[in-house]
């Protein structure tokens, strides 16, 4: 998977080169670009915004640098198939779910665009809409000062899913949200710690009653902590295989 990361604040990314992300680009699964919008400024102060039209406080960004950028970023990645999907973080945005991660990671081309101030001119969204796939992703409902961190977190959750890039895939299937319920609690040794113990079934070496405990964990956890992630009563959604 080729990354590529429009920012002015390159310098914020240089974290991906280590972890599993940095790991991952020194084995190619992931191919990473990080570009310095201002390098496509013209003028002394290599302004990127301006004031807003219709008034309002702050500061918007300006069009013509993420044109640019942009059209020399697509450039460069060559025509694939359905071209790369162009990715802006935006409190506006659908919500980023493992599902949108499961998505994205199935993507031979992702350009993520870093807004900040006010946010980016509507336009640009608009003109590479017209042409090709452009998403709107919103971490959660709180507000951050840009979008740097959240394509932070899009990247980790992303690029644990390409395959190689987790040692022991295995332990991407049961964790949270991966069957739609929260994970369940996780023990290791020692077996007694300021007189918590282990729940006796983990030790039990019974499989199948180990198995049913962690469901039954996921269950109670989802149902006390996210609700709103249970599937409906008499549904598949979040079954098992077999269930
Ligand atoms: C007061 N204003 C309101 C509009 C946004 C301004 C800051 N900003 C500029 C670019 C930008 C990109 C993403 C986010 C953001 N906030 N919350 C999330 N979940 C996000 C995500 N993904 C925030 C951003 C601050």
């Amino acid at each position: 998977m080729r990354i590529d990361i429009l920012t002015i604040f390159p310098e914020f990314f240089s974290v991906l080169d280590v972890s599993l992300v940095g790991k991952a680009r020194q084995s190619g699964l992931i191919d990473l670009g990080v570009h310095n919008l201002r390098d496509h400024t013209h003028d002394r102060h290599n302004t990127v915004d301006d004031t807003p039209y219709g008034g309002g406080a702050g500061m918007v960004m300006k069009p013509e640098p993420w044109g640019e950028a942009l059209d020399e970023i697509i450039a460069s990645l060559g025509t694939t198939d359905a071209g790369p999907v162009l990715i802006f973080p935006s409190p506006a945005g659908e919500l980023f779910t493992q599902k949108t991660a499961r998505e994205l990671a199935g993507e031979p081309n992702l350009v993520f665009g870093c807004g900040r101030y006010e946010g980016i001119d509507q336009r640009v969204f608009d003109h590479y809409a017209a042409t090709g796939r452009v998403r709107l992703i919103s971490l959660g409902d709180y507000v951050l000062n840009g979008g740097e961190v959240a394509v932070m977190a899009m990247i980790e959750a992303i690029g644990r899913l390409i395959p190689g890039v987790v040692g022991n895939p295995e332990s991407l299937v049961e964790e949270s949200h991966e069957d739609g319920l929260l994970e369940y609690p996780s023990y290791t040794k020692p077996p007694s710690w300021r007189g918590h113990d282990v729940p006796p079934v983990l030790r039990s070496g019974n499989h199948g009653a180990i198995a049913a405990w962690r469901r039954e964990q996921q269950l109670e956890r989802t149902s006390r902590v996210r609700p709103d992630l249970l599937p409906p009563a008499n549904s598949e959604a979040g079954a098992k295989p077999g269930e």
